[in-house]
């Protein structure tokens, strides 16, 4: 007996395609990443996989990446939860900055540091900003813990309760899963399911709008480490792509 799990990167949001930190500011998808979201729920559907209910962040580029690929599957009417949990990781003091100046700013080590590091945080973003989410009413319940930054720990030690309280429940329940969600949220689930380093995760890379199938044994291992993108070729580009961001 094993169990399906679909990771789904939202499409081109807005500021992907301007190069800009983004983190829990709810920017839309762009033109192209609308697409890429349709094209992710017909690679569903040539590969028969067909989700039974959608996990999504409370930010529209995932919720709406998720809705076009369902009304592509055909699946538009299956149960949807949405937990801020599953949000992008909050990038502090850099939502809104333009990634290539961050770079040529502060050099190569800093910005790395931040993108990618396990456990170190950006600088907090200023409650007065016009970026931050505090007092933004989707967020109410978390009152005053609304993040000012996370480092990708932060977003582990968020999504795993949720992961176990809810998600796991589906899956053992024999529900084909739908995780609509972000590059970082998901950089956290791939980190936990395939029991990748602090060091390594610095690598992995997810592009946006293809899915990512894993197949999980009864002890919700992967069966095959780092799943299967169900376009493998155009997974691998976009992956180098998201790598170099900041960098042309
Ligand atoms: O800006 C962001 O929120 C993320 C995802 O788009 O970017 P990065 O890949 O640099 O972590």
């Amino acid at each position: 007996m094993t169990y399906t799990l679909i990771l789904l990167r939202h499409g081109q949001s807005e500021w992907n395609e301007k190069n800009l930190f983004t983190g829990w500011v709810d920017v839309a998808l762009t033109e192209k990443g609308r697409e890429e979201a349709t094209r992710g729920g017909h690679l569903l559907t040539e590969a028969g996989i067909l989700p039974d209910i959608v996990y999504t962040s409370r930010q529209k580029r995932a919720i709406i990446t998720a809705n076009l690929a369902l009304e592509a599957a055909d699946r538009s009417w299956i149960d949807v939860k949405r937990n801020w949990r599953l949000n992008e990781r909050h990038y502090g003091a850099l939502q809104g900055k333009d990634k290539a100046q961050t770079l040529a700013e502060f050099g190569e080590e800093q910005f790395m540091e931040w993108r990618r590091s396990y456990d170190t945080p950006p600088p907090a973003l200023e409650d007065s900003s016009e970026y931050s989410q505090v007092g933004d009413p989707r967020y109410a319940d978390l009152g005053d813990d609304v993040p000012r930054t996370e480092c990708l720990k932060d977003v582990l030690d968020r999504f795993l309760p949720y992961w176990e309280s809810d998600i796991t429940v589906d899956i053992r329940a024999g529900k084909t899963v739908l995780i609509a969600a972000h590059g970082n949220s998901l950089r956290a689930l791939v980190k936990h399911l395939d029991g990748i380093s602090d060091k390594d995760i610095a690598a992995l890379n997810i592009p946006t709008g293809i899915p990512l199938v894993y197949e999980l044994d009864e002890d919700l291992v992967p069966v095959k480490a780092g799943g299967t993108y169900l376009d493998a070729d155009a997974a691998a580009a976009a992956i180098e792509a998201v790598a170099n961001q900041g960098k042309h």
